[in-house]
């Protein structure tokens, strides 16, 4: 059997990019998904907007849902103060490894956690594993229809507080109606949409950010 796109993703890093320099890994793969093969990473136009809400946000504890090649935690993770923490987690155990290579390559493993399983089965158990009280930042971009019962997990658990940020990829492409009827109806939270595109493509996407009140 051949390779996997996560494989050779991994492989166009290692080949490009330089051992330690985070930037050249995030070129290394947006030049490979754009000109090579298609790959759902945020990619370099939502990144921009993400690293925007990063630098406002300047999170101590954040959460990623849905890794899969470790290119939002490399993007994520590089703009992290010191002693900040990213925890990302990942359904899929083969995307997973791919991730923490790439995420060593760009030599941010201590910045890293990543979990492996359901973000149903693993949100509940964030604070007993990591001992931690909440999250300044969520990054959504996992199941498009977990957006929804993860949010409401996250309230349910205490894991947000006044002012974290959740910001969701997709909400137009493959999209998810839903999250933004929740957010942009509850009094709860302050919503705002980032007009983008999906990635790599001419296709309308965006981002939503929204503010936990509390
Ligand atoms: O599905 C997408 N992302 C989710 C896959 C991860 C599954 C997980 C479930 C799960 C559960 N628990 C914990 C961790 C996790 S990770 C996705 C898809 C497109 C896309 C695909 C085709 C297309 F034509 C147009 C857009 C673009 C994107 O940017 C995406 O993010
Ligand atoms: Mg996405």
């Amino acid at each position: 059997t051949g390779s996997s796109r996560p494989q050779r993703m991994l492989k166009a890093v290692q080949k490009n990019a330089t051992k330690g320099d985070p930037q050249s890994v995030i070129s290394a793969i947006d030049y490979y998904c754009r000109h090579k093969e298609w790959a759902m990473n945020v990619g370099d136009e939502k990144g921009l907007i993400l690293d925007s809400v990063l630098t406002e946000v300047n999170p101590s504890m954040a959460l990623e849902l849905g890794t899969y090649c470790g290119y939002s935690s490399v993007r994520i993770a590089r703009l992290l103060s010191p002693n900040s923490k990213l925890i990302t987690v990942e359904f899929n155990p083969a995307f997973a490894a791919i991730a923490r290579q790439i995420i060593a390559y760009a030599g941010l493993q201590d910045k890293v956690t990543i979990v492996e399983g359901p973000s149903a089965d693993l949100i509940p158990k964030m604070k007993e594993r990591f001992g931690l009280k909440s999250f300044d930042f969520v990054f959504l971009d996992h199941w498009k229809d977990r957006y929804v019962p993860d949010t409401k997990l996250l309230e349910e658990c205490g894991l947000l507080k006044k002012g974290t940020v959740l910001l969701a990829d997709n909400v137009i492409c493959p999209g998810a109606p839903e999250y933004l009827k929740y957010v942009r109806n509850n009094p709860r939270y302050e919503s705002r949409y980032y007009k983008s595109y999906l990635e790599y493509t001419k296709a309308e996407d965006g981002l939503e950010k929204s503010v936990f009140l509390g």
